[in-house]
């Protein structure tokens, strides 16, 4: 058995970057793979700006203003609204300023309008204190500096990153091309929903996990359906899978069952490997490669998940996603883990295997346990919000900490 240290490592070894960059409008970056690196040309914020509706001046000028009444009143010199900007402020006037507006030159502070009292002519304003100097004043580059990096290549694109890159005036950015996933599912036994269920057969679930975690990874998937479990048939499977794809997935038959053709199939149309990895569930895996495409290798990579459908999920995360990750040329695939609390006893973990428990954040702050861990029970990993990642052998008890994987980070 390899360790699933060993087998990610070797995975990803046959895992080569897509080649094709392109620019697209950062509108529809989200999701995609920077290509290159991002500088800014400008400062963000462009100018010292009023962080509220309110009164700019110079704090030296406010406090040299106080009267005998302790009042501060400061005649009112120019009307400064976002978009537009001042003059020099009039040595001790106050300028009255919006929100996002720039600071007039000889201004350095502003107060807020309600801790104002706007004389009645509108000409003059009462400060009903004074601030420290610089309050409410956003200074000019304290978010981004010009010049400054602000994405690295090889960073899938989240929401923010693209709002980031729209903030510095980026219209385009360069992106990797979509990886393309060719899926197609074998096994008599299988149905799609909205099909009659005669006895011995099940439905399809496999194919829905697949597409849909294939798709929330930002691949163009190329779902073949269902396959009839004939070898002819599975062959001609893969040849229209390797077809304008750069990685073909299947779930189900990878085990020691004689009644499967996958292995057969790719055996013929290619290479394959058979592994047992060290992970419960998911322990057959198949590795190889289907010879066409239309990628400089001549092949295309081919990984066949086992079928029960925890065991493909699972395996799919823990495998298949850092492998399109690598394809996608993100930088840096590796799943984050977090030390959390176990509420939970796990008393006999496997000895040899890595188990990954469907587990949940409970409202006290400590992980629930799925009571039926099957590799079959797909109840667990709907109802689960992350995984416990278990070294072999290990115990857990009420109150130990364990690492936690959260599958909101997994599944994009
Ligand atoms: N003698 C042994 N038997 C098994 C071993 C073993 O080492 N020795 N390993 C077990 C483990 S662990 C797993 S996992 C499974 C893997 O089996 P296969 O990948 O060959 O998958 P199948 O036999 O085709 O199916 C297993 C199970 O999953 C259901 N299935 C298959 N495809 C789908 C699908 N698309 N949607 C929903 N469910 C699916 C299938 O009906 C079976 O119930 O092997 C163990 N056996
Ligand atoms: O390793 Mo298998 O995936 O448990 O059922």
């Amino acid at each position: 058995m390899l360790t699933l240290h060993d087998a990610l490592d070797r995975l990803l070894a046959a895992a080569t970057p897509v080649s094709g960059v392109r620019a697209i409008p950062t509108i529809a970056c989200a999701g995609r793979v920077l290509a290159q690196a991002q500088q800014s040309t400008i400062a963000v914020p462009p100018l010292d700006n009023s962080a509220m509706d309110g009164y700019a001046f110079r704090h030296a000028d406010a406090v040299a203003a106080v009267g005998a009444d302790g009042r501060v009143t400061l005649p009112i010199s120019q009307r400064i609204t976002a978009g537009s900007v001042g003059v020099p402020l009039r040595p001790g006037s106050a300028a009255r300023i919006f929100t996002g507006a720039p600071i007039p030159p000889g201004a350095d502070t502003v107060l807020m309008q309600e801790r104002t009292e706007a004389g009645a002519d509108g000409q003059q304003v009462t400060l009903l204190e004074i601030p420290n100097v610089g309050s409410a004043v956003r200074r000019c580059g304290e978010d981004i500096g010009e010049g400054d990096t602000i994405l690295p290549a090889g960073r899938k694109l989240t929401p923010q990153d693209v709002a980031l890159a729209a903030s510095v005036g980026l219209a385009t950015l360069p992106v990797h091309r979509r990886v393309r996933v060719a899926v197609f599912f074998t096994g008599d036994e299988l149905r799609m929903p909205g099909e009659p269920l005669p006895p011995g057969a099940i439905y399809n679930s496999n194919r829905f996990a697949l597409v849909s975690l294939l798709e929330r990874l930002g691949c163009e998937v190329k779902d073949l359906g269902q396959v009839p479990d004939k070898l002819e048939a599975t062959r001609t499977a893969l040849r229209e899978a390797v077809q304008q794809a750069d990685l073909i997935v299947t779930s189900g038959g990878v085990s020691v069952g004689e009644e499967d053709h996958v292995k057969p199939a790719v055996e013929a149309e290619g290479r394959l490997d058979l592994w047992q990895v060290a992970i419960k569930p998911g322990k057959p895996l198949a590795l190889g490669a289907v010879r066409g495409g239309d990628g400089p290798s001549g092949e295309v990579p081919f990984i066949g998940l086992p079928g029960n459908p925890v065991s493909s999920f699972v395996t799919f995360l823990t495998l298949v996603r850092p492998f399109v990750l690598k394809l996608q040329g993100v930088a840096d695939a590796a799943p984050r883990s977090y030390p959390m609390r176990a509420g939970f006893a796990w008393t006999r973990p496997d000895p040899r295997r890595h188990e990954f428990l469907r587990v949940r954040l409970g409202a006290n702050g400590e992980l629930e346990c799925f009571p039926n861990q099957g590799s079959g029970v797909l109840t667990s990993v709907a109802w689960a919000d992350g995984l416990v990642e278990n070294p072999p052998g290990t115990v857990i008890a009420p109150g130990d900490i364990v690492r936690f994987l959260p599958l909101a980070e997994l599944l994009g």
